[in-house]
């Protein structure tokens, strides 16, 4: 029996000294990186030492030192005070590097992109996309499928303004906010209150099954309710950390917390077979041309094999999914403008002008004359500072002097990119003008061309058919105005476009694909909800919204909506 015990005891000490003995010499490792002269390579071989950094503890790292924070980012933001913009930490037993500034962000993301094009082996995340997070476009490693599903998605999900597809985004975004505004007078109390978060989220969903499914739900339909909500606890659950992320041992304490996550997804994948796809694949003709992206898909899985069935539907659940982040963007405007009405009245401004008092709905093509609500969207998404997804090292490299090993997950801190005075002049006061900028023609001609050349480093995608209709934009209206408007003061404030350290949508090869979907249907809704309501709340102390996320948690504060006097 002594023996047995004694065995077991040594058996585990020997164990914690094994897996304590490994994360040292993780953290101590260095790289060894060819100079790139010619000869024997073994000789050319040069020395890294890795970023600097605490010493981790024993099974959790350095997982301690976040503890103390409730928001993960806040934490890695304070310890860049202390190790500086580039420094290493052991989570659980995983080796992480953090970057914390626009050039090291740069250097990660653009110009050494293709030694971090792989995701974190998160037990969550395999457990979201059916046991394999490489269904998810967002979640998988860089991959010559991952290539073809961002090519196949591009078209449609950044579709360019001249295109069919943008007039399609538009008429689409414009009818729902109509049946929006319907439904919301139906749900308001008497004292003009509403649990809005739910209706925004089937409203946004209802765009996004329109404009690529073309099929859309009632909002009294059970089985679409159900499916939204999924999909906002799903986006409500991504963007919160998990200490199961990096210590996967604790799994068994978090099995009823995983079988929830199953239970969404499997729900979400039931509805897209059974109300979106099942009908449509029978009929589906190669011959034909194709009537939106869940045919485009349908048709390539069928010319293409290597594209199975399975991934057009994760494909569709990811895109699809995407509503949930310009829902949870909307009710986080909602909240900052709760508390700052004057930007829900310079909004108002913007939007009596252009649809001439409520006359006509607010549509997407009005984005570029109402740059006030724009840069309101855009000051939304720096002060939520939405966090990356992390990248993961797929070999060993350099990035700033510093040797980074293999499967080094990669934390991109661009919550101090978006708060930090070193960026913005009072980062913490929610400030829309930040993003505006009083130009005459030549200037806005300048930032045109400089971001052809430059290429989209904010993400940003800007291609030569758009320059060309801008530049033509440009050139007739200064044909019409003539010179004479420059030498008069007069001078219209213009969205800043090329603000090098905004970089909502991350850059590089894995920037985000929804961000032209992000920007057309939340400013349709926003504009257009600002244009016909003043939204109050009744309980301002419980209107909040959280750092470093973007996402509130599914049941979260009501808002009151009083109709405006317009006419
Ligand atoms: C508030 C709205 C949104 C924000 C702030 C946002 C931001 C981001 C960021 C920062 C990334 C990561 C870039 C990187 O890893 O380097 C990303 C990736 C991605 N986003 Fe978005 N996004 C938003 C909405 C959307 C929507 C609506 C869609 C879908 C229609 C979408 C689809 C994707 C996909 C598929 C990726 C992964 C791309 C890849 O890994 O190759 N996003 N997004």
């Amino acid at each position: 029996m002594i023996t047995g015990f004694l065995g077991l005891l040594c058996t585990l000490i020997f164990l914690v000294v094994g897996i304590y003995t490994n994360t040292i010499y993780n953290c101590i490792r260095r790289v060894y990186i060819n100079d790139g002269s010619e000869g024997d390579k073994n000789e050319n071989l040069k020395e890294y030492k890795q970023a600097p950094g605490p010493i981790p503890w024993p099974f959790i790292g350095n997982l301690a030192l976040l503890s103390k924070f409730k928001v993960p980012l806040q934490g890695l933001t304070q310890l860049s005070e202390e190790l500086g913009d580039i420094y290493s930490l052991t989570l659980g037993t995983r080796r992480c590097l953090v970057v914390s500034s626009l050039n090291l962000i740069r250097e990660v993301l653009n110009q050494k992109g293709k030694f971090f094009g792989g995701r974190p082996n998160f037990l969550r995340y395999h457990k979201l996309f059916g046991g394999d997070r490489n269904n998810s476009l967002a979640l998988s490693d860089w991959s010559s499928l991952q290539q073809k599903r961002r090519n196949l998605a591009r078209r449609h999900c950044s579709p360019r303004n001249s295109s069919l597809l943008f007039t399609k985004m538009s008429n689409v975004a414009c009818y729902e906010v109509c049946v929006f505004m319907n439904a919301l007078r139906e749900r308001l109390s008497p004292h003009g209150e509403c649990e809005i978060k739910s209706l925004i989220q089937q409203t946004s969903a209802n765009m996004f099954l329109q404009y690529m499914c073309s099929i859309r739900f009632d909002y009294n339909d059970n089985d679409f309710k159900k499916v939204v909500e999924c999909f906002d606890e799903i986006f409500w659950d991504i963007n919160k950390g998990y200490a199961l992320d990096f210590l996967p041992w604790l799994a068994p304490f978090y099995k009823k917390h995983l079988n929830t996550i199953v239970g969404w997804s499997t729900a979400i994948r039931k509805f897209i077979i059974e109300r979106i796809i099942s009908q449509r694949e029978h009929m589906i003709d190669v011959s034909e041309p194709e009537q939106d992206f869940a045919d485009a898909l349908l048709k390539n899985s069928i010319e293409d094999k290597s594209v199975s069935r399975d991934t057009i539907i994760y494909m569709l659940e990811d895109f699809i999914g995407g509503h949930s982040a310009i829902g949870n963007l909307l009710m986080a405007a909602f909240a900052h403008i709760v508390h700052n009405q004057d930007v829900a009245k310079k909004i108002q401004a913007e939007a009596d002008e252009i649809s001439s008092h409520g006359r006509r709905i607010i549509n997407i093509y009005d984005m570029e004359k109402m740059p006030y609500t724009m840069a309101t969207i855009s000051e939304v998404l720096r002060f939520s500072s939405s966090p990356i997804v992390p990248h993961v090292a797929t070999e060993d490299t350099v990035v700033a002097g510093y040797g980074i090993t293999k499967d080094t997950i990669v934390i991109i801190n661009n919550y101090k990119l978006n708060r930090s005075a070193q960026y913005w002049e009072n980062p913490d006061f929610f400030q829309p003008e930040r993003f505006l900028e009083n130009t005459n023609i030549e200037k806005s001609e300048m930032v045109a061309k400089r971001r052809n050349s430059e290429g989209s480093d904010s993400g940003i995608e800007f291609d030569k058919e758009d320059l060309a209709v801008f530049k033509k934009n440009s050139t007739k209206h200064r044909s019409s105005t003539q010179i004479s408007n420059m030498s008069s003061s007069k001078r219209t404030p213009r969205l800043k476009k090329n603000i090098p350290h905004f970089l909502p949508f991350g850059i590089g090869k894995r920037t985000c694909i929804g961000q032209s979907l992000v920007r057309g249907f939340g400013f349709v809704l926003l504009a257009n909800i600002l244009q016909r309501f003043n939204v109050s709340s009744c309980n301002l102390s419980s209107v909040e919204t959280i750092p470093a996320c973007i996402a509130l948690p599914p049941k979260t504060f009501s808002l009151q909506f009083r109709f405006r006097n317009i006419y």
